[in-house]
């Protein structure tokens, strides 16, 4: 191996994962970027592979020299559940004796998944409790009832209910966020402060981390970013006197709520406890949430809970949930502290925080998706009319270039393929190769729409008929001829795809999630065509030029 510093980690991977007080390379790195490379060469190299790989069900190793790692929220979970539904297979019913082992594997995947011991005992004892008492239903199998089970408890192991943010009844609400170094406290302030405004709240930061001169600047960029002001009076007053001026301020320009960024520590210490109490003292906030880091499993539940019995707080934000794979942080904090996680972080971005839906959170555990949030995430980029218009487009086959390039950019809005991928039913199973496979392929394609006339986009049969328009924008936007005959082929299937999916939504038929994942790969695919109608058609499948008569009879 290259590095000797990945040496080190290569031999304790379970180990670097569960001292985060003192980072290895890989947590260091995982903290930071949720993908990670290495360089793996000579004899000790697939070895090493497997010791590395073993802590990530989403990894690949690429080409014979590397390997990439991709935290996939929940991954681990996820597939380690699956596994124990699969034991359940033919059974006619749930009985003690065939739940036990499930029940191991579920276990198992929960310590995986960095849940403590004895929260994990008593979800199993649970679950086996209510799964044996389950009278059978007809039509329904035994494993699927396990599921429900274990969504349920799920839901509630994570605080049952959303749990809303409180406002004051007068006078500005006080938001005062607190936690450790780095783990994302001034990025939530613009994050908190975007949400509230999207909420029709004007706001204002606080710049209280008096210790990182350069906080109070990265503080001033995202409130600007934001829209939003910032107060601050450098790094001299005291963070109590801060929040109350701040405050005082806030109060005079009649601002809803006013949000305080405090120092984060290395660690839990004394100083920055009594200087917590201090500005909790002098601007009695309404919400004191102490901002986790997701990637610190069950400690961030256990720090939850040392923040809630020294000074009180009313919840937590969990940050960087986008680089977690094993999720037990936003399995254990509620019940490990009794307080509720009232946000997560998913990303960098100011966009990137929504509340914490326990029941939605349990169905993208259970790898079922999250289409509730995916839905509400493409309202926010796609007007009513735009979602109505294609829609329509949807179900009556018209769906054109324009459409395609009016999706895309929607999506680049909502994030990447990866961020929301997750959220699509039985999306979970493709792989971070693949989704990078289809980022990569929506630019490719959108340069050869970028070329084609109106016409052509809002009419692909068009470019289906002519060999001389294929040829034209193959030339104009760089490309083969071939490569533009894919592209069409590939907006037939588009349609034949989505009409399939409408009926299922319409209950005609199911729609198959399976298919849809697959066709994440058949992006890459080239669609070939035979015979007779290659010469006219070029390289269009039968099935396109089929489909492609369905939309013009
Ligand atoms: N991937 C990801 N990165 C995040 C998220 N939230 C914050 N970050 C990144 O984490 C790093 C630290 O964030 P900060 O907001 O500076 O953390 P802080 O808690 O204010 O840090 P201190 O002021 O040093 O205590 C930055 O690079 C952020 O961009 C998240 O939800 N996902």
């Amino acid at each position: 191996m290259e590095a000797t510093a990945t040496l080190t980690l290569s031999s304790s991977p379970a180990g670097a994962r569960r001292s985060p007080a003192r980072p290895t390379v890989a947590s260091l790195h995982l903290r930071r970027v949720p993908t990670l490379s290495f360089h793996l060469r000579g004899a000790q190299g697939p070895a090493a592979f497997r010791a590395l790989s073993s802590p990530f069900p989403g990894c690949r190793r690429r080409r014979r020299s590397g390997m990439v790692v991709r935290a996939e929220m929940f991954g681990q979970l996820t597939t380690g559940l699956e596994s124990a539904w699969n034991k359940l297979r033919g059974v006619d019913r749930l009985t003690k004796e065939n739940i036990a082992e499930p029940m191991r594997d579920i276990r198992r995947a929960l310590l995986e998944a960095d849940v403590s011991v004895p929260v994990a005992r008593s979800f199993i004892e649970s679950v086996t409790e209510k799964a044996i008492g389950t009278d059978v239903i007809r039509g329904v199998q035994p494993e699927q009832q396990l599921v429900k089970v274990v969504n349920d408890e799920l839901v509630q192991l994570m605080g049952g209910e959303v749990s809303d943010l409180v406002f004051a009844k007068t006078g500005p609400t006080v938001i005062l966020l607190a936690g450790l170094q780095g783990v994302g406290k001034t990025t939530v302030c613009a994050k908190l402060a975007f949400y509230l405004k999207k909420m029709g709240k004007s706001c204002m930061l606080v710049a209280a981390d008096v210790y990182r001169p350069a906080a109070i600047d990265q503080l001033t960029i995202l409130g600007k970013k934001v829209g939003v002001p910032v107060y601050s009076e450098g790094t001299e007053a005291k963070p109590s006197e801060i929040a109350k001026n701040g405050l005082k301020e806030a109060k005079s320009k009649k601002t809803d709520v006013v949000i305080v960024d405090t120092a984060g520590r290395l660690q839990v210490d004394k100083a920055m406890m009594n200087e917590l109490k201090e500005v909790k003292k002098a601007v009695k906030p309404t919400e004191i949430l102490l901002v986790v880091d997701a990637m610190t499993g069950q400690e961030a539940a256990a720090l939850v809970g040392a923040f809630n019995v020294e000074i009180g707080i009313t919840g937590a934000i969990l940050t960087k949930l986008d680089g977690d794979s094993r999720g037990g942080a936003a399995l254990s904090i509620k019940e490990v502290s009794g307080k509720p996680i009232k946000f997560i972080g998913r990303g960098e971005r100011v966009e990137d925080l929504e509340p914490f839906y326990p029941d939605r959170m349990a169905q993208r555990i259970l790898g079922m998706g999250d289409v509730l949030s995916f839905v509400e995430q493409a309202q926010q980029v796609m007007n009513q009319e735009d979602a109505e218009e294609l829609q329509k487009k949807i179900m009556s086959a018209k769906f054109n270039f324009n459409d395609f390039l009016k999706q895309t950019k929607a999506i680049a809005q909502m994030g990447s393929f990866s961020r929301i991928i997750g959220m699509i039913p039985g999306m979970n199973k493709v792989t971070p190769a693949q989704i990078r496979e289809a980022e990569k392929n929506v630019k490719f394609m959108e340069s050869m729409i970028n070329v084609m006339t109106a016409d052509e986009r809002e009419r692909p049969e068009l470019l289906a008929e002519s060999r001389e328009r294929r040829r034209r924008v193959a030339k104009d936007a760089g490309k083969t001829e071939q490569q533009v005959s894919q592209l069409v082929s590939q907006l037939f299937q588009m349609r034949t795809r989505m009409q399939k999916m409408m009926a299922g939504m319409q209950g005609k038929d199911t729609p198959d999630m399976e298919n849809l994942a697959e066709s994440i790969k058949a992006e890459e695919q080239a669609a070939m065509a035979t015979g007779k109608r290659r010469r006219k058609y070029g390289n269009l499948r039968q099935r396109d030029l089929d489909s492609m008569r369905g939309y013009r009879r």
